[in-house]
C-alpha cells in the first residue's frame, strides 16, 4: 500500500537510503509500520543500531561494533514493529523548531526509545538546520576569490553523532560550501579551527559545528556554532532556527537527492584534534620555560567519562612526560555506562576522587562530555570544583594579572568573592548564570577599561582572555598543569600541594544545596501565559516579601534572580535559563540556618500553586 500525507515524506526520505516504505495492515501488533530494506545502497546510517537499542537499552554491548552500520547484505531484512527505529527519522513531519533552542545552544532527541520524549532531532532537521548555518554565515562572510567557504564539523561520543554528522554535512554541502569532518572531537577543538592558521589541515575554517548536547543523556543530541568570533548567541540561533523551518518546509525528493549527491565531493577528514592537543602541549612547555617534559615524575589520572576527552592522557600529559595509569573511562561510549560525564556530579567526582586515591596519583582531572568543563582532584582526594575550582584559577590568574577583575556566574558564594578581593586583591564580579554570558561579560568589561582575564562558572566552564576566550576545559587543565610544573621548579612544594595551598583561605559553606522547583507549564494558575512571566511574578513577589523582614537583607548588586543574606547565609531563587524551573541555591553555616532561609523562601512561594515546592518541602522538614 502507497504511503500517504506526512507518511508519505517518510517514504520519500527513506527511499533516499534504499529504504521502501511498506504499510503492513495486516497485523494487528503492528498496524502502521513495517520498514523493508529494499535496495543494496544502504549505508551506515541505517538505523538498525537505534532498533537493538530501542529493544535492549541498558545493554550496550549488544550493539553493532560499526555504531550501527547496516552492510549491503541487508537487502531484504524486514522489521517489524519497529516503530522506535522508524521515529528516528520519521519525523518529517512538522516540527517546532523553537523549542529546539536551548539559549546559545541547539538540542533535541535524536534516538527514540524513551516514554515521553519524542525524536524532534532527525537527519531531514538537521539537515536543514546545517543548511540554514551555511546560509547564516553566507550572509556574514564574504567568501574568498581563493576557495570556496568551508565548515568543520565533530562530534561527542553520543550514539547519534554519526547519522547526525552524516546529515550535517548534507545539510552544508547542498549549500555550495565545504565540509571537513573531524570526527570525534571536543568542543574547543571546533571553536578552535576556526583560528587555526594552517592551510596543511583546511584551517582556518569560516564556521564550525560542534554535534553534542552535553552531559544529558544519550538520547538528546544538539549543536554549538563558532565563528573566529566565538560561539553563536541566542539571537543567531534564534535565527538559525527560523531559516532552517523555511528550508525544511521546502524539501523535496530532488533537493534531498541533490544533497546527497553534493556532501559526496564536498566533504573531506583532517585529523584536526592533532592540532588542538599539540597546542596544548607547547603552551605547558612554554609555560615551563620551553622544557620538553615538565611533568616527569607527575601521575596524573584522568576520567573522561566516557566522552569525548579520552584523548587526554595519551595526547597531552604524556608527552610532557606524566604518567597516566589508572585513568579510567576513556573509550568514547554513547550510553555512559560509568557515570554522567559531569563535573558537577556527585557521582562523576567520586569516580575520580577514588581514582586518584587509588593510585595514589598526585593530581585527578575530570572533563564533561564535550570538554568544554572540567574539574580536578588533589592527592588527598579534595575536588577543585564549583567555587574551589574558581579560586584555585582566580589565584593563578591574579598572580599573573594582580587587581583584575574575575567574572563568575551568579550561583558563586559570599565566602568565593571575600577570597578574590581579601585575599587575593582582585574584584569579584558575580554575573548571570550561563557561560556564554559570563564570557561575554568579562571581554564587555575588559573592552571598556575594567582588564578582565578570567570568566567562569561553578559548572566548569571557563575562559582565559590569554586563550582567546575560547571556553575551554582542557585549557583550564593546563593552567593547574603550569602550576604544578612551576610550583615543583621553584621548590615551593611538590605534587599537587602547590594548588592545595592557593585556596587556602576560602571560606566554604557547611551546606549548600539547591533545588530546582518545577513550573507546571499547564497549569490553570498561569492563565494561557509563559513561564517566563509566571516565574518573573513568583521573584517579585519573593522580592516584596522579603523586603519587609528584618533578619533578611537583599543583595545591594545583583544581575539574577533574588539574592538575599541572612542567618549566615544566603539563597539565590532565579529563573533557569532554558527550562520551566526556578533554581533555588541555598548557603549556610548550619543546617539550621539552611532551614531558616528555605522557611523564608517558602512562606513567600506557598501560594502559587503552579510551582513545585516538594523539595523544598522536603528540605526544610528533614530532621
Ligand atoms: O539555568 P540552568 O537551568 O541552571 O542552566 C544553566 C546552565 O545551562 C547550560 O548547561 C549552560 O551550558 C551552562 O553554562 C549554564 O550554567
Amino acid at each position: 500500500m502507497a504511503a500517504e500525507g506526512p507518511n508519505r515524506s517518510l517514504a520519500v526520505y527513506l527511499n533516499r537510503f534504499g529504504v521502501k516504505w511498506i504499510r503492513n495492515d495486516k497485523r494487528p501488533d503492528n498496524p502502521a509500520h513495517t520498514v523493508e530494506i529494499s535496495s543494496s545502497s544502504t549505508s551506515h546510517r541505517c538505523p538498525f543500531f537505534l532498533f537493538v537499542l530501542f529493544l535492549f537499552p541498558r545493554r550496550p554491548a549488544l550493539a553493532p561494533p560499526n555504531g550501527g552500520c547496516r552492510s549491503a547484505g541487508d537487502r531484504g531484512f524486514c522489521w517489524h514493529g519497529a516503530s522506535a527505529c522508524i521515529d528516528a527519522v520519521s519525523s518529517f513531519e512538522k516540527i517546532d523548531f523553537r523549542k529546539l533552542q536551548n539559549g546559545s545552544d541547539i538540542r533535541g532527541v535524536a534516538v527514540s526509545g524513551v516514554e515521553g520524549e519524542p525524536v524532534n532531532l532527525t537527519e531531514p532537521v538537521t539537515e536543514a538546520i546545517a543548511a540554514a548555518f551555511a546560509s547564516w554565515l553566507l550572509d556574514r562572510k564574504k567568501p574568498s576569490e581563493s576557495r570556496r567557504m568551508r565548515i568543520s564539523v565533530g562530534h561527542d561520543s553520543r550514539i547519534s553523532a554519526q547519522i547526525l554528522q552524516d546529515a550535517v554535512s548534507r545539510g552544508i554541502a547542498d549549500s555550495g560550501l565545504d565540509v571537513i569532518q573531524y570526527g570525534l572531537a571536543s568542543t574547543p577543538a571546533m571553536f578552535n579551527s576556526t583560528l587555526t592558521e594552517d592551510g596543511e589541515f583546511l584551517c582556518p575554517v569560516d564556521g564550525a559545528i560542534m554535534i553534542t548536547a552535553s552531559h544529558l543523556p544519550y538520547n538528546r543530541n544538539g549543536f554549538k556554532f563558532f565563528t573566529s568570533t566565538g560561539g553563536l548567541g541566542k539571537g543567531d540561533i534564534k535565527d538559525i532556527l527560523e531559516r532552517a523551518e523555511i528550508i525544511y518546509d521546502k524539501f523535496s525528493t530532488e533537493r534531498l537527492k541533490k544533497s546527497e549527491k553534493a556532501a559526496a565531493t564536498a566533504v573531506r577528514k583532517v585529523d584536526y584534534m592533532s592540532v588542538y592537543t599539540s597546542d596544548l602541549v607547547q603552551a605547558v612547555r612554554k609555560a615551563a620555560g620551553n622544557i620538553e617534559k615538565p611533568l616527569e615524575g607527575f601521575h596524573i589520572v584522568v576520567d573522561a567519562g566516557n566522552g569525548a576527552g579520552g584523548f587526554f592522557p595519551e595526547k597531552v600529559l604524556e608527552p610532557l612526560g606524566a604518567v597516566t595509569t589508572g585513568s579510567q573511562f576513556l573509550e568514547p561510549d554513547g550510553l555512559f555506562p560509568n557515570h554522567i560525564p559531569n563535573p558537577e556530579d556527585k557521582t562523576a567526582m567520586k569516580a575520580i576522587t577514588q581514582a586518584v586515591l587509588d593510585n595514589k596519583a598526585d593530581l585527578g582531572i575530570i572533563f564533561d562530555t564535550d570538554v568544554d568543563r572540567s574539574a580536578a582532584v588533589d592527592s588527598s582526594g579534595r575536588e577543585f570544583n564549583r567555587n574551589r575550582l574558581i579560586a584555585l584559577m582566580s589565584a593563578i590568574v591574579l598572580e599573573e594579572h594582580p587587581g583584575t577583575t574575575i567574572v563568575t556566574d551568579s550561583v558563586t558564594s559570599d565566602g568565593l568573592t571575600s577570597f578574590i578581593e581579601k585575599k587575593l586583591g582582585g574584584k569579584h564580579h558575580r554575573f548571570k548564570r550561563g557561560y556564554k554570558n559570563v564570557i561575554d561579560e568579562a571581554i564587555r568589561l575588559d573592552s571598556v577599561g575594567e582588564e578582565s582575564h578570567l570568566a567562569i562558572e561553578t559548572s566548569g566552564h571557563g575562559a582565559l582572555k590569554e586563550n582567546r576566550w575560547l571556553d575551554d576545559g582542557a585549557y583550564l587543565m593546563v593552567k593547574l598543569l603550569n602550576k604544578l610544573a612551576s610550583g615543583r621548579g621553584s621548590g615551593i612544594a611538590t605534587g599537587s600541594k602547590v594548588l592545595t595551598d592557593l585556596v587556602e583561605g576560602l571560606e566554604e559553606a557547611a551546606v549548600a544545596v539547591e533545588m530546582r522547583l518545577k513550573i507546571d507549564q499547564h497549569h490553570a494558575d498561569l492563565k494561557g501565559g509563559s513561564f517566563r512571566e509566571y516565574g518573573e511574578a513568583v521573584l517579585k513577589h519573593l522580592e516584596n516579601v522579603t523586603s519587609s523582614d528584618p533578619k533578611l537583607q537583599k543583595a545591594p548588586v545583583n544581575y539574577e534572580g533574588i539574592r538575599v543574606s541572612g542567618y549566615g547565609g544566603w539563597f539565590l531563587l532565579r529563573l533557569s535559563l532554558h527550562d520551566p524551573v526556578l533554581p533555588l541555591n541555598i548557603e549556610a553555616p548550619s543546617h539550621e540556618d539552611a532551614v531558616k532561609l528555605g522557611l523564608a523562601v517558602l512562606a513567600a512561594v506557598k501560594e502559587y500553586s503552579a510551582l513545585d515546592l516538594s523539595a523544598l518541602f522536603k528540605f526544610v522538614h528533614a530532621a
